[in-house]
């Protein structure tokens, strides 16, 4: 089912124009990996997604409502040494229907409980944000999204600055919560997320995009990590012969 449906969508900042007559349809079950240089219009394109930025020109059409769209952000702009636990962080993505001025009802903690559960983090619950990896940091902030639970979950560039363990885990994470909900993912760590899309879109201020579906049988690869030649190889951008060492 079509969630989203972007078209002939053009953004300036000024005079300046950084996404120019984008298309794209994103489904309930797609795993999206959106790719490009920096400076794109990667990061422009899921603020107007979520409504940071109002469109201009062309259109955006959600058949879900803006609550039901998570969003993890680049950078989340955390000071690690504030004293405030993983639990408290994924409160803070709860939207209750019961608003509270001080504190939060049973249920908002039994639900945020169940989101840290569900990133596999429950154990790390009253620990320091601080005090945890950044792999594990980005769970919780996973956890925080979760908490509304929305039907597709955007993430901006959620692997960056961690190892490559870590990253594998983050992705394993968000295959398993592709079960039920769309994943959209920013990033530049192609080689290892395109082993977990399903499609990819890349943007340079004009969108290209490629469906995954057939990947395996066009490269030939030695163990699950991508390298670049197999990657471009596999979008059909190079003759480069994919056997080859590395
Ligand atoms: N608020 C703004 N005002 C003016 N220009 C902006 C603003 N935000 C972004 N831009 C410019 O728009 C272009 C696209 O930026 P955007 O952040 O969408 O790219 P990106 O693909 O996400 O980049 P990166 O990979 O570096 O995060 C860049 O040239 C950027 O400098």
């Amino acid at each position: 089912m079509e969630l989203i449906t972007i078209s002939n969508l053009s953004y300036k900042y000024h005079k300046t124009e950084v996404l120019e007559n984008i298309n794209l349809k994103i489904n309930n079950d797609d795993f999206l990996a959106i790719i490009g240089p920096n400076g794109g219009g990667k990061s422009t394109l899921l603020k107007l997604i979520l409504g940071l930025l109002t469109t201009q020109d062309g259109n955006i059409e959600k058949k879900i409502k803006n609550n039901q769209v998570g969003y993890v952000p680049q950078n989340t702009n955390l000071n690690i040494d504030f004293p405030i636990t993983a639990l408290e962080i994924v409160l803070m993505g709860h939207i209750s229907s019961k608003k509270r001025l001080f504190g939060y009802s049973k249920e908002d903690i039994a639900c945020a409980m169940a989101s840290l559960k569900q990133v596999g983090m429950k154990e790390f619950a009253n620990r320091k944000v601080g005090d945890l990896s950044g792999g594990q940091r980005q769970r919780v902030f996973i956890a925080r999204a979760l908490c509304s639970n929305p039907k597709v979950m955007l993430l901006d560039e959620p692997t960056a600055s961690i190892d490559v363990k870590g990253q594998r885990e983050i992705y394993e994470l968000l295959k398993e919560l592709n079960k039920s909900i769309c994943i959209v993912v920013v990033s530049h760590d192609i080689s290892v997320l395109l082993n977990y899309a399903k499609n990819v879109a890349h943007i340079n201020k004009n969108l290209v995009y490629h469906s995954l579906e057939n990947i395996e049988k066009n490269i030939n690869t030695q163990n699950d990590h991508l390298c670049e030649v197999e990657l471009l190889s596999a979008l059909g951008k190079s003759h480069v012969c994919c056997d080859h060492t590395h």
